[in-house]
């Protein structure tokens, strides 16, 4: 049993932070943060931490890029010296020796190129599953509050667009900037010797082209980030309509839906235009700029020849030398516009990855002793207690107030009361996925705060209104709660539970797939599941929150007769309200708005002719019961 579960937050508790910190760490005010951020050198070299596995090929790399941000310049000057060497100087025998050099000096750069370009997607590949590995962690640590405040769309869009805006930072953006500005230097050198009036043109236009290209990128990063995200609402509304079809159909809201769905295909289109239009102006606006800075370096180059102040070799070979050193400038623009936009996401994803709970384990909790499988003929149950135990989800706005009760060791404790009294949070409690924001809840005299978490959880036995089934078959779905058991003891539990039949009648039995949201099985189904899977891990406290409000009655009747076996010798806290599943509860707790307001036997609430008669009242009345 005790590797069973995965692990829950194995850390336990300091107390709960103030409210004001809970309040700043807001996912709304982390998602306005800007789309481009400048460099950062501490980020740099933390994303560059998680190619620690790969450091040879960085080295490699390193290598590779630099070798080649020569060789490509190289090998443009060397096709001006080979037309202004042997071709001018019809040297036959030359030429053949040059183009020799040549081919070598090309397969050499290509054989560079395939190892650069595999080394750089290997090292990209790591550190972007290396981000991915520590954020899954590192969400599914944090405590139930993160996820009430971080939408899982923001968390998905960490994982996956921001991880591959640091892929191509990593990949790309360094090795490129290096190859690129390496030919860029490479040919200014070669230029400055060769004519340094005319190199000195080309450097005054540079800024230009640079400038031009950098707003243009600038506006195309927007745009383009708007576009995809327009496209982000565009199939997050298609998913909702799918999975609330029979709400929409059920509600004739078919026409009003499109509507809404054209409006934001509408709104995408719109974007996806803008971003058209943008690249349709860059494109032309750097060809025009190129083809004008020729015309200028032929004006410059024609009249320094006119006056013998150049060959007309050397400017053929400035031309290609000037090529040379303009085309990495648009490519450089390009990278670091990529970088800007990575910056942005790395610190996005940091963000998510040093997030810091709420609340852990405290440094020194202990595990909860386990009295399992100490030859005890019965699982002993746990004795829960809580002691003047009020909680908020919002510290500020407490929705339980002074909460005291003792679920002694094998009882049940009904929970009842309106919706929105606080059933669920106590059970949040027990369950140590919150907090107390004030009082105690004590675990067979161990305070929680000093229990870790994963040790109680692996006492535990949970269903609850929402039930998750996972995809696989029946049989792993409930083999969840205990991985090492063998198929009999499953098949026992849900025989135990008197449903084996129920799993036996699916298509292929315990052997059925589960699909996405238990789909193929009845509610009813998915709760028996869920059932099992909680029995199966031989709990000491057992926690059913609505569990049978989707079983059909005759089900229900039989499951009533099973868990009274079941629940026998275990700490059970049962929510329901159809009443008739509490009606053998040791003790039930009344609630309303937070407090509990009556306490006692089912037969004694009645007697009391208070709040709980009243429900009880309403309960018949609607079920017949
Ligand atoms: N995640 C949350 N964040 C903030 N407030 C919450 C959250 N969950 C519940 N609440 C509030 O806490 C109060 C108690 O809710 P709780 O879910 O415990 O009631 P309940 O009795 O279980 O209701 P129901 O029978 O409808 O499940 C309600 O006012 C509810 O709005």
């Amino acid at each position: 049993m005790s590797t069973a579960k995965t692990k829950v937050a194995e850390s336990a508790q300091t107390p709960p932070p103030p409210a004001k910190e809970a309040l700043t760490l807001n996912d709304t005010d982390h998602e306005n943060e800007v789309q481009f951020k400048p460099l950062e050198w501490g980020l740099i070299r933390r994303l560059f931490g998680y190619a620690k596995p790969v450091k040879g090929k960085v080295a490699w790399l390193v290598a590779l890029t630099l070798t080649r941000s020569v060789q490509l310049p190289m090998i443009t000057w060397a096709v001006s010296l080979i037309i202004s060497g042997p071709i001018a100087g019809h040297d036959t025998q030359m030429l053949l020796w040059a183009l020799l050099g040549y081919l070598v000096l090309a397969l050499s750069t290509d054989g560079i190129f395939h190892f650069r370009m595999r080394f750089a997607l290997e090292v990209g590949e790591s550190v972007v599953s290396g981000l991915r590995t520590e954020i899954f962690e590192k969400v599914q640590r944090q405590p139930m509050g993160f996820f009430h405040r971080v939408k899982l769309g923001r968390v998905l869009g960490r994982v996956t667009s921001d991880v591959e805006s640091l892929r191509v930072g990593i990949q790309d953006v360094l090795f490129v900037t290096i190859t690129q500005g390496g030919q860029l230097i490479v040919a200014a050198i070669i230029m400055a010797f060769c004519d340094f009036v005319l190199f000195l043109v080309v450097v005054g236009m540079a800024p230009i082209l640079w400038g031009v290209n950098r707003h243009f990128r600038m506006r195309l990063s927007s745009e383009s980030r708007a576009a995809s995200e327009s496209f982000s609402r565009v199939t997050a509304t298609l998913a909702e309509s799918v999975n609330g079809i029979r709400v929409t159909q059920g509600f004739v809201r078919q026409e009003t839906n499109a509507g809404l769905f054209r409006n934001l295909l509408n709104t995408h289109s719109r974007f996806n235009l803008a971003l058209a239009r943008t690249s349709a102006i860059l494109i032309p606006m750097l060809e025009l700029n190129s083809q004008f800075f020729i015309a200028i370096l032929l004006m410059v180059g024609g009249w320094r020849t006119f006056h013998d102040l150049m060959t007309i070799a050397d400017l053929i070979q400035f031309f290609f030398l000037a090529n040379l050193f303009f085309s990495p400038l648009a490519t450089l623009g390009a990278q670091y516009n990529n970088a800007l936009v990575a910056m942005a996401g790395a610190e996005r994803v940091f963000w998510l990855i040093d997030h810091k709970p709420d609340w852990e384990d405290a440094p020194d909790a202990q595990p909860l002793p386990d009295p399992r499988g100490q030859g005890a003929a019965i699982t002993r149950g746990a004795r829960v207690e809580f002691r003047n135990v009020t909680f908020g989800y919002d510290p500020q706005k407490p929705v339980l107030h002074d909460i005291n009760f003792t679920a002694e060791p094998g009882q049940t404790i009904g929970l009842v009361g309106h919706t929105g009294s606080g059933k669920s949070s106590i059970i949040g409690l027990v369950a140590k996925f919150y907090l107390p924001t004030a009082g105690e809840v004590f675990v067979d005299a161990h305070e929680v705060r000093t229990i870790t978490s994963h040790s109680l959880h692996q006492q535990m036995g949970i269903v609850q209104q929402q039930n998750f089934l996972f995809t696989g078959t029946v049989l792993e779905n409930i083999r969840m709660s205990r991985p090492e058991a063998s198929d009999d003891e499953v098949r026992e539990a849900a025989r135990r539970l008197d449903c084996l039949d129920i799993f036996e009648a699916l298509p292929d039995g315990l052997l059925t797939e589960v699909g996405e949201r238990g789909s193929g099985l009845s509610v009813g189904q998915r709760q028996l599941i869920c059932f099992t899977r909680a029995l199966l891990a031989d709990p000491r406290i057992v926690i059913l929150d609505e569990a049978t409000s989707s079983i059909d009655a005759m089900t229900e009747a039989r499951l009533q007769t099973a868990l009274v076996e079941l629940l026998r010798g275990r700490t059970s806290f049962i929510v329901a309200h159809r009443l008739s599943t509490i009606r053998h509860a040791d003790q039930v707790l009344v609630l309303d708005q937070g407090r509990i307001v009556e306490r006692g036997r089912h037969e004694e609430l009645v007697a009391l002719g208070g709040r709980y008669n009243e429900l009880y009242s309403q309960f018949v009345q609607t079920a017949g019961d």
